[in-house]
């Protein structure tokens, strides 16, 4: 047997140990960026909210059509050359577009390929191309104004107090509670209310098309039916049904009238 070199042991040794260390790293920095990620995941929606205000989907949805299937991708300076109401030079616009463009490609919101001369194009991908249609488009642009609103952000700032020493974070932040608040703030009530019946009617549009246990139903109570979208979208496919939309007072006072639709 050949004899091993006691150097040939510590060398490997070494080896080992660097190869744990590295993959140690490894998982450290994997650990770590998905924290970085997470701080700043606040950042997306408010990125994605200048690429709908930007018409950037539209913009690559265009593209898309006019190639008809061949590569529809575009540049940050392509893109930026079609957004309308542009001051600012080509050059200036595309240069920040490139950032936003790259946060959303990185959370898979557009595809990104690397172009021959060295710059990125990007496109539309499964995902993206929801936002072309304006059902989604709506419900999802409504979502991001209510996130972001400075009265909904407030209460976030007393969660860890609430965690601590009690309390609702709404109430510790306004003195009221939501339901309370709204009725007071008619802005913010609209903006709520508008996004909860965009979701609900993309949603229930949905349920209705493949659900069929609401053929048995005579009588349905919606409690907190908001504006009353959603029962009388079932009511109005299935007109046997009576609906009652139960809510709070303030909120059926200003309700639609659907026809065959309760409210108390
Ligand atoms: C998250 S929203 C959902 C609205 C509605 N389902 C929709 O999809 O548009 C909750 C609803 O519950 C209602 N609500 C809150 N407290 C209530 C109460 N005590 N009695 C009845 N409705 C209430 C609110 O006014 C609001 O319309």
């Amino acid at each position: 047997m050949d004899r091993v070199e006691p150097s040939s042991v510590l060398l490997f040794l070494f080896l080992r140990d660097l190869e744990t260390t590295m993959e140690d790293m490894e998982t450290d920095s994997q650990a770590f960026l998905k924290v970085m990620e997470a701080s700043f995941a606040s950042l997306l929606p408010l990125v994605l909210k200048v690429a709908i205000q930007l018409g950037l989907v539209n913009i690559l949805e265009t593209a898309e059509r006019e190639q008809d299937g061949g590569d529809s991708s575009l540049t940050a300076m392509e893109i930026a050359a079609q957004v309308q109401g542009r001051t600012a030079s080509v050059e200036q616009t595309a240069s920040l577009l490139n950032r936003i463009l790259r946060i959303l490609a990185n959370h898979g919101l557009l595809n990104a390929t690397s172009s021959r001369s060295g710059g990125i194009r990007y496109g539309l991908n499964q995902s993206s191309r929801v936002l072309v249609q304006p059902d989604s488009l709506d419900c999802i642009s409504r979502f991001l104004l209510l996130l972001e609103d400075p009265d909904a952000l407030r209460s976030y700032s007393n969660a860890h107090d609430a965690l601590l020493h009690g309390g609702i974070p709404f109430v510790m932040a306004h003195g009221m509670p939501l339901y309370t608040f709204m009725q007071q703030n008619q802005m913010f009530k609209q903006l709520f209310h508008g996004t909860m019946s965009a979701h609900s009617r993309l949603i229930m549009g949905k349920v209705l098309d493949t659900y069929e246990g609401l053929q048995t139903v005579h009588s349905l109570v919606d409690v907190g039916g908001g504006n009353g979208d959603c029962l009388s979208m079932i009511t109005s496919r299935y007109t046997h049904i009576r609906g009652i939309n139960l809510d709070l007072a303030y909120i059926i006072a200003d309700a639609p009238s659907y026809t065959g639709l309760k409210v108390v």
